[in-house]
């Protein structure tokens, strides 16, 4: 295309793409009015007046996602039809509802991104935009079908978005989805996919746009049960929890391995030997047979006193009873009434024995009945008898089975389990103890505090709920760029509205969810599945019975002693043979010059895994100096102070005692424009998985890496420049 021409196409884009952006706002206007009009209930009876405001709140949501970044693209096919690609799709009310854009996740749009040279889809042109707010820069244009345009694609887009300096947290990358990642986000798989690939390929993007996509197409049972999506760490987390609502989605639920239990918070970690003993499910006999030892029988029989006569409770009866209640099929807490009944009707009768010895025939049928009853309901009311009930057979909640369990070492040995097991503290919940305690629920029966407890949470949220109505509508009224305004009267159907939401239990999905343990979700999402153990797996298909899972992980970066050897191994139990594997190999985070030292770690550890392919080079060297202690700790402040004054992130990443650094575990799924890596022999050493964590501390930097070290360089980065550092290595990449 000459110059000329593409001025020319330039303008005309802009004029089309300002064309979007003003029906956009068109649309926005009506849809706020129809949204007041629905609060004040204009048109609607009052049954369907709270849908009505639902639907309209959604759309407007729908609509403000798309302020900037409206439309990226557009895909001319051979047929000679056009179509433009963007964030959310437009249509055209005047000319039979035509589409002006689609929806990134419509399946005409599919081509956009899979388009290439080699299998064009019927497509003959691929145009991308690059642009600021709501004006387009300027384009590229891939021309398919022609004579050396069957290689991949040549993505100036792409390349501007992987070498952006990093802000706050991840971001959409709709724009510039790759043909392989498109693949697995609009998989039609009903069951699990799993996804693998090495450090920077995208898994957690792609596994986001997957939950957008399928929110999208199966929108009524996603949005109903929602989203759950596990990472590793709150980190993490907050890192991306802005993809979704930038995708204008918001029926995902976000939880660490450690959230899963509602109540509970779990951050600490076990040592390596005891979280493998925890993660494995050899560990469910001991729990079995830990609920099967609180079951108890009386060392002394245990004399009751009543009115008339003592008779004694022995190991005799509370055995017989103990097999009733193990055989009535009921849950531990659920059989303790089985139990204690048995118990008493068998006391009743050895009390009336000893009254009648001598006078009372034991074939009397007036008599006998009448005091057996009398016994039965004087045992019944006996606190005494009560006691020594609730300890032969205690009602338990999962804390306590385990707190018990853990600080005594008889019980230990009574359940079987390792003695490595016990600690002092043992009601100081770890990550590992979560699945155990889950499990408990299991093993128990249902734990009516626990419930009662959340009964009055939900009571404070409905109680919140018209405030925070009152909120929304003075948000909306600070927005003023449109005619969101409410007036007094809205406001006050806002309240009554709440009223009537209140008793159809309007709580948001994430309380709601997180206030039920029988909750279960449409979807999950599981980020670094490599680390979930045997017993979290369990945890997890129980919250999503239909099965539906996207695992996106790396085994070469595991570093749980307790995490998956192999896919098959954590999945075949739940689903045998429907699970299906996808791979990513190409990484959008890490320069090649970086790629290539942490490949030559990675083969070092794991010769089988091949390392993935960095998208771009950046022309700097990764390096490395060796310093005292001492002038280490200046170093870091140097590195510090420095990338305080560039735009962009950056971390210090080292073993326990480099000030300033934090450990590679919770860098996990992570990534920063610079990274200093202290000490890697240090971090190598650290425990089996230390190659793994200094694998995934070097894979974090999208342009930068340094290396600092005051012994041995580790053999696997010798290819570090050890040259004197210039400011030039400091520069982006380019
Ligand atoms: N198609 C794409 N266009 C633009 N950026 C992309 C694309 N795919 C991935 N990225 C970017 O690459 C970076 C790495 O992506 P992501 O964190 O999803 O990788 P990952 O495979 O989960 O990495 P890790 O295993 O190290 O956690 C992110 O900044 C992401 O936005």
């Amino acid at each position: 295309m000459s110059n000329q021409g593409y001025d020319e196409e330039l303008r005309s884009e802009r004029q089309y793409v300002a064309s979007l952006y003003g029906r956009l706002d068109t649309e926005r206007v009506r849809v706020s009015e129809a949204y007041a009009g629905a609060l004040r209930g204009e048109g609607f009876a009052l049954s369907d007046r709270e849908v009505s405001v639902g639907a309209k709140a959604r759309e407007m949501a729908r609509l403000k996602v798309a302020d900037e970044g409206l439309c990226f693209g557009r895909l001319d096919a051979l047929s000679g039809e056009r179509s433009y690609v963007g964030r959310i799709g437009l249509f055209d009310e005047e000319n039979d509802y035509e589409p002006l854009v689609l929806d990134w996740r419509a399946p005409a749009s599919r081509a956009f991104y899979c388009a290439t040279g080699a299998s064009p889809e019927g497509m003959a042109r691929r145009r991308q935009f690059r642009t600021l707010g709501r004006e387009v820069l300027d384009f590229t244009d891939e021309v398919f079908g022609r004579p050396g345009t069957a290689g991949e694609r040549g993505d100036v887009a792409l390349l501007a978005a992987v070498n952006a300096p990093r802000g706050e947290g991840m971001r959409d990358i709709v724009a510039t989805i790759q043909a392989e990642q498109d693949e697995i986000i609009r998989l039609d798989h009903p069951g699990v996919v799993v996804v693998e690939g090495g450090p920077g390929t995208g898994k957690t993007a792609v596994a986001l746009h997957r939950v957008a996509y399928l929110l999208y197409t199966k929108r009524e049972r996603m949005e109903r049960r929602g989203v759950l999506v596990v990472g590793p760490s709150s980190g993490f987390l907050d890192h991306i929890g802005r993809v979704l609502p930038s995708l204008g989605e918001t029926s995902a639920v976000f939880a660490t391995p450690g959230d899963l239990v509602a109540g509970l918070r779990a951050e600490r970690e076990d040592p390596p030997a005891v979280q493998r003993i925890k993660g494995s499910l050899a560990i469910l006999d001991v729990l079995a047979a830990a609920v099967a030892d609180r079951q108890e029988l009386p060392a002394e029989p245990e004399s009751i006193e009543l009115d008339d006569v003592t008779v004694p409770l022995d190991a005799g009866i509370a055995a017989a009873a103990r097999e009733v209640a193990r055989e009535s099929g009921l849950l531990h807490n659920e059989a303790k009434a089985v139990f204690e009944r048995t118990v008493i009707a068998a006391l009743a009768v050895r009390a009336v024995d000893r009254i009648g010895a001598g006078w009372l025939p034991e074939d009397d049928r007036h008599t006998r009945p009448e005091m057996l009853e009398h016994a039965r309901r004087d045992l019944e009311a006996s606190e005494e008898l009560g006691a020594v009930l609730d300890r032969l057979w205690p009602s338990l909640t999962p804390q306590r089975l385990l707190a018990d369990l853990y600080a005594s070492p008889e019980r230990l040995q009574a359940a079987g389990a390792d003695p490595a097991l016990f600690r002092e503290d043992a009601d100081a919940w770890t990550v590992s103890d979560v699945p155990l305690l889950d499990e408990a629920v299991e093993l128990l029966g249902r734990d009516r505090t626990a419930e009662r407890r959340a009964e009055e949470r939900r009571r404070l949220a409905r109680k919140e709920y018209a405030e925070r109505v009152l909120e929304i509508v003075e948000v909306e009224d600070d927005h003023d760029d449109y005619e969101f305004a409410l007036r007094p009267t809205d406001v006050l159907m806002a309240e009554e509205l709440a009223d009537r939401f209140a008793e159809r239990d309007e709580r948001d999905l994430a309380e709601r969810a997180a206030a039920d343990r029988e909750w279960t979700y449409g979807h999950v999402v599981v980020d670094e599945a490599q680390e979930l153990s045997e017993m979290d797996w369990r945890v997890l298909m129980r919250r999503c019975p239909s099965r539906s899972f996207t695992v996106v992980g790396d085994l070469a970066q595991r570093r749980s002693p307790s995490g998956a050897r192999s896919w098959d191994a954590m999945l075949s139990r739940y689903v045998a043979d429907r699970w299906v594997y996808r791979k990513l190999t190409v990484n959008y985070r890490t320069p090649s010059e970086i790629m290539a030292v942490a490949a030559s770690l990675l083969a070092s550890f794991a010769p089988d895994v091949v390392p993935p392919e960095s998208v771009r080079s950046c022309g700097i060297r990764p390096w490395a100096r060796r310093l005292s202690e001492v002038d280490i700790e200046d170093a870091v402040a140097e590195f510090v102070r420095e990338e305080a004054g560039r735009e962009g992130t950056s971390v210090v990443i080292g073993p326990p005692g480099v000030p300033g650094a934090i450990a590679p575990s919770a860098t996990k799924g992570l990534e920063y424009d610079a990274v200093l890596v202290v000490e890697p022999e240090r971090i190598l050493a650290e425990g089996p998985s230390g190659e793994a964590e200094l694998y995934v501390a070097l894979t974090r930097a999208t342009q930068r890496l340094g290396v600092l070290y005051s012994g041995v360089l580790p053999k696997v980065l010798r290819g570090l420049d050890s040259g004197r550092r210039t400011p030039d290595a400091y520069l982006h990449c380019v």
